[in-house]
């Protein structure tokens, strides 16, 4: 069974020109044991996917789905309180800026002890509890690779760097003993270094605990090596999503195409100093987004059936939105 399961996920948004669909019918499948990459430029939906998912949207806005479920529950028929308790106990989340997901008042110790949850301490007495506490978080932290423990715990968030910052949160993370991890973006404006120390972590931590991630990020050169499965969002809609090698072989949507291209690594044969490619034109706001596919007015195969939207098609585990996908060219 999946963990999570969400089917034409829908959300729309009380913008002062009127209601505009955010997301459109988003399809979103993840397996346990799995790290799923959800791929697309900056304004594409990402992190408002990851907060339909955990139920932190504003009130106002319409949430509809024809199947939303955490491992078989349905989240959204749940109760605000019950849907609290899962996310709690099953899934964390890993956001972009690090530093203002944490409290600036308390030590970093203060606050990852305070997390342990109680069914992980096996004492009865306070002073007994607060020591076990101190030892999970320690070896929390060491596992994420911060060697000195008491300079991190003792420090406030403005003290400590960014990329350090996102290994304890990481290690946070993972005090709940989740199912399952959502990094939006975590390695955003790092540098490289950093970003694959993160990168690895995660990788390592989804093969020891055997745990899910969902990662989220805009670059697809970051995940490329790590993700099993990649879904690709444009505009709020899925353009294309199926296992990563697959992707990367034989593309079927042009925008998954040209996001490829754009990397220079997936590109052997470039020659050096030859321009990348990439597409015309910029991502639409929500205030003026195109009829049908919304990758229509920069899509180098656009033609006149592509004002509607393209129902979703399926070569085994292999699924695409497009009219005129590569490779299959109509005669
Ligand atoms: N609170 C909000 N009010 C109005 N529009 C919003 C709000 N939050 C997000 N949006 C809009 O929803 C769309 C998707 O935003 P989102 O932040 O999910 O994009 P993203 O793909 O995560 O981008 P990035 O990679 O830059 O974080 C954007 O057009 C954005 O302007």
């Amino acid at each position: 069974m999946s963990l999570l399961d969400i089917k034409n996920l829908t959300l729309e948004i009380d913008l002062a020109s009127g209601w505009v669909k955010a997301l459109d019918k988003i399809n979103l499948v993840i397996n346990e044991g799995q790290i799923h990459a959800l791929v697309g430029e900056s304004g594409s939906g990402k992190s408002i996917i990851v907060k339909a998912i955990v139920g932190a949207l504003p009130d106002r806005w319409r949430v509809t789905a024809d199947r939303m479920t955490w491992r078989g529950q349905d989240l959204l028929t749940m109760s605000a309180s019950e849907r609290r308790k899962v996310i709690r106990n099953d899934i964390s989340v890993i956001f972009q800026n690090p530093k203002n997901s944490l409290d600036p008042l308390l030590t970093l110790g203060e606050q990852i002890k305070e997390l342990v949850p109680t069914y992980r301490l096996e004492s009865f007495w306070f002073w007994q509890r607060a020591a076990e506490r101190e030892k999970i978080a320690i070896e929390l932290i060491h596992k994420v690779g911060i060697k000195d423990h008491k300079l991190c715990m003792q420090s406030y968030p403005h003290q400590i760097a960014n990329d350090v910052c996102q290994k304890f949160m990481i290690a946070m993370a993972l005090v709940s003993e989740p199912k399952l991890i959502i990094a939006d973006d975590p390695t955003r404006g790092m540098e490289v270094t950093a970003k694959s120390q993160i990168l690895k972590l995660l990788s390592r931590v989804n093969q020891v605990r055997k745990l899910s991630v969902l990662f989220v990020s805009h670059d697809l050169l970051a995940i490329s090596s790590m993700a099993h499965y990649m879904t690709v969002l444009y505009c709020g809609q899925t353009v294309e999503s199926g296992k990563m090698l697959q992707l990367r072989k034989r593309a079927l949507h042009p925008y998954t195409q040209a996001l490829l291209d754009s990397a220079p690594s997936f590109r052997k044969e470039l020659p050096p100093k030859s321009p990348l490619s990439s597409l015309d034109g910029t991502i639409p706001t929500l205030q003026h987004l195109p009829i049908g596919c919304r990758l229509g007015p920069r899509c180098p195969r656009a033609r006149k059936e592509c004002v509607v939207v393209p129902a979703v098609r399926r070569v085994h585990e292999h699924y695409y939105s497009c009219h005129y996908p590569l490779h299959w060219d109509k005669k």
